[in-house]
């Protein structure tokens, strides 16, 4: 595979995404349920929900992984999969539930995915990277070697390889130790402030989410049951942090409006 260069100009005054009724099923299991929400280019917007409520479902299909059930996914205003391979150049994503091949060291699958990218002056961007993302002290061992944290790092680089316009983060800093995680943290908002690249993850820390997010969207057992910026959803729910917002949503007690 070899991605199409480059998203023509007019493409980014666009939803960077746009979902509509979307839902996935799997036999009798609902996964997402008629999911309808759109993301401003240069938003940052987070996915929340218990386990199993439809997050990684929902990031499966945005990126073209998963086939919708039912409903229509528009990035930067095109219609998926349809077009995935014009809207790919522009988007990247990281996962822990992705794997990269686990016996090429961290340079040699950077290397690939620079490759894959069309990334030019491919050494320079991976320097840059081991270097923003701190990779160097294991950048030739083989990937499947590296503790669980290193993996999301190495990750993370991959994701940013590209300099995305769209980044899908699903669990960005699962596994980090606290110090890693905040300087991740600090440096993905950097990025995304620099590019005005549009975020969407779906993270299980909340503090992660009231620092990073304009907007917060709810799911619940695939349901969008809330959506709103993190102060808005405190005011709502009456709560001094979404941690307890959350809670009182994964436990079905009522919001105050
Ligand atoms: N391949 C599959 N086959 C059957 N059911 C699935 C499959 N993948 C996901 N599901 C179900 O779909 C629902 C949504 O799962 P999903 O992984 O999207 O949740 P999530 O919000 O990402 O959860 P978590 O926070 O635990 O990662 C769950 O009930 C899950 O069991």
């Amino acid at each position: 595979m070899r991605i199409e260069p480059g998203l023509e100009p007019n493409r980014l005054i666009e939803p960077a995404i746009n979902v509509f009724e979307l839902s996935k099923s799997y036999g009798e299991t609902v996964a997402v349920d008629r999911l309808s929400f759109s993301v401003a280019p240069g938003q940052t917007v987070a996915l929340l929900g218990a386990n199993g409520a439809g997050k990684t479902t929902t990031i499966a299909m945005l990126l073209g992984l998963l086939s919708p059930s039912e409903g229509s996914i528009r990035l930067f205003g095109l219609e998926m999969p349809k077009h995935r391979y014009r809207v790919l150049s522009a988007m990247n994503f990281s996962s822990p539930y992705v794997d990269m091949p686990m016996r090429l060291t961290v340079r040699q699958n950077l290397r690939i995915y620079a490759g894959l990218y069309g990334i030019e002056r491919p050494h320079e961007r991976i320097a840059q990277l081991a270097r923003d993302l701190d990779l160097e002290s294991f950048f030739d061992r083989a990937t499947g070697r590296l503790s669980a944290g290193q993996k999301t790092r190495v990750m993370l680089a991959k994701a940013l390889i590209n300099e995305p316009l769209l980044l899908l983060l699903d669990e960005p800093t699962a596994s980090l130790d606290p110090d890693t995680a905040d300087q991740l943290r600090t440096m993905l908002l950097d990025y995304q402030r620099r590019k005005g690249a549009t975020v969407f993850l779906a993270s299980h820390n909340m503090g992660e989410v009231e620092r990073m997010a304009d907007r917060v969207l709810v799911l619940n057992r695939g349901r969008l049951v809330d959506e709103g910026t993190p102060e808005e959803l405190m005011t709502r729910y009456q709560r001094l942090n979404l941690e307890e917002v959350f809670l009182d949503i994964a436990r079905e007690r009522r919001h105050v409006r």
